[in-house]
C-alpha cells in the first residue's frame, strides 16, 4: 500500500524498486522494516536494518535509549530481529543484528545451468533462501571478473533454481523461493582475512554491500560446513568494497532443521533526505512507461 501511495499502480520498472517502511509499535516490536520490491512481494534486508537503526535514533523514534548500545527490536517479513547500535550519548556507530534461525536445505546440489554447465550449489537460509556457490566454478574471478559476466553467472542459477527446486520453510510463510544467488571467492575456511562476495537478488539486482541476509547465509553454511566454530567472525567484502563481520551466536532450531542465530555487523551513512510529494491532478507523478 505504502509502494502504491509512491508510486502509483505498477505499470512497468521504476527507477525506485523498494521502500522501507519503517513502523512503530508493530506486533509488540519496535519497528517494522520491510524491503517491498517493484513486483509486489516483501523481504528481509539486513542493509536497511543497519540503516534503520542510527536513522530512529538521529530522529528520536526508539524509546529505551542505553549506552554504550540501544537494542530494538525489528520486526522484518522473515520475523523478528533484535538490533543493537553504538550510541555514546552523542552519536551513533556501527550496528549489528541477530538474524532469525539460518539452516542449510540442501548442500551440494548440482544443476545443469544453462551455458555454464554443471554447477554445484548450496541452498541456505538467512532470512531468506541463497544459492551460494564459488564463482571459480563459472571460470570467473570474483574481484577480476566483470560485474556483468558474474551477474549474468548468478542470474541463470537463479533461473533454473526457481524452475527446479522446490523449497518450503518449516515455520515462516512468504519466504519459501530462491531469492537470489550469492558468489564467492570460495574461501570459506576460517581465517581473519577478508571474503569476498556478490549477491545477486531478486531481478537481477546486485547488492552493493555485502548483503545482510546474503551475510547471515554464508556463515551459517560455514558453520554447518565445520569450517567455523560459534563467535569466531569472519569479514565480508561486498562489490563495492564495504565490509560486514559476522560469527554463529548459537545452535537454535527450526522445524526439523538444525539452525543458528547469526549475527552481523555493518556501518550505515547518511547521504541525505528528500520529501515524495504527488498533488492530487498530476497524472506523471504516478508513475510511466516509455516503450
Ligand atoms: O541486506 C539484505 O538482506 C538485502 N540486500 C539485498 C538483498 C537483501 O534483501
Amino acid at each position: 500500500e505504502y509502494r502504491k501511495l509512491l508510486m502509483g499502480e505498477p505499470r512497468g520498472h521504476y527507477e525506485m524498486f523498494g521502500a522501507i517502511i519503517v513502523s512503530p509499535d508493530i506486533e509488540s516490536c519496535d519497528f517494522a522494516c520491510i524491503f517491498i520490491h517493484n513486483e509486489g512481494y516483501a523481504t528481509m534486508c539486513g542493509d536497511a536494518v543497519i540503516s534503520l537503526m542510527r536513522y530512529a535514533m538521529k530522529k528520536g523514534l526508539v524509546k529505551n535509549v542505553t549506552l554504550p548500545e540501544t537494542q530494538v527490536n525489528i520486526q522484518c517479513p522473515c520475523g523478528p530481529v533484535t538490533a543493537y547500535v553504538t550510541y555514546d550519548g552523542q552519536s551513533t556507530g556501527a550496528v549489528r543484528f541477530q538474524s532469525v534461525p539460518c539452516f542449510v536445505f540442501q548442500t551440494d546440489l548440482t544443476l545443469e545451468v544453462p551455458s555454464y554447465g554443471q554447477i554445484t550449489v548450496d541452498i541456505v537460509y538467512g532470512g531468506a533462501f541463497y544459492a551460494i556457490v564459488s564463482a571459480g566454478q563459472y571460470c570467473l574471478d570474483i574481484r577480476e571478473s566483470k560485474v556483468s559476466d558474474l551477474r549474468a553467472a548468478a542470474d541463470a542459477t537463479t533461473d533454473i533454481l526457481r524452475k527446479q527446486l522446490e523449497l518450503s520453510h518449516p515455520e515462516t510463510e512468504g519466504v519459501s523461493f530462491v531469492y537470489g544467488t550469492i558468489l564467492t571467492d570460495g574461501n570459506d575456511d576460517y581465517s581473519e582475512e577478508i571474503t569476498d562476495t556478490m549477491c545477486v537478488y531478486a531481478e537481477k539486482q546486485v547488492d552493493r554491500s555485502p548483503c545482510g541476509s546474503g551475510t547471515s547465509s554464508r556463515i551459517a553454511l560455514q558453520y554447518f560446513k565445520n569450517k567455523v566454530k560459534v563467535n569466531q567472525s569472519r569479514t565480508f567484502r561486498g562489490p563495492s568494497g564495504d565490509v560486514f563481520t559476522a560469527k554463529v551466536v548459537k545452535e537454535v532450531n527450526c522445524g526439523k532443521y538444525r539452525a543458528v542465530v547469526t549475527e552481523v555487523k555493518g556501518h550505515g551513512y547518511f547521504c541525505g533526505n528528500s520529501t515524495f510529494t504527488l498533488e492530487e491532478n498530476d497524472v506523471t507523478g504516478r508513475g510511466f512507461l516509455l516503450q
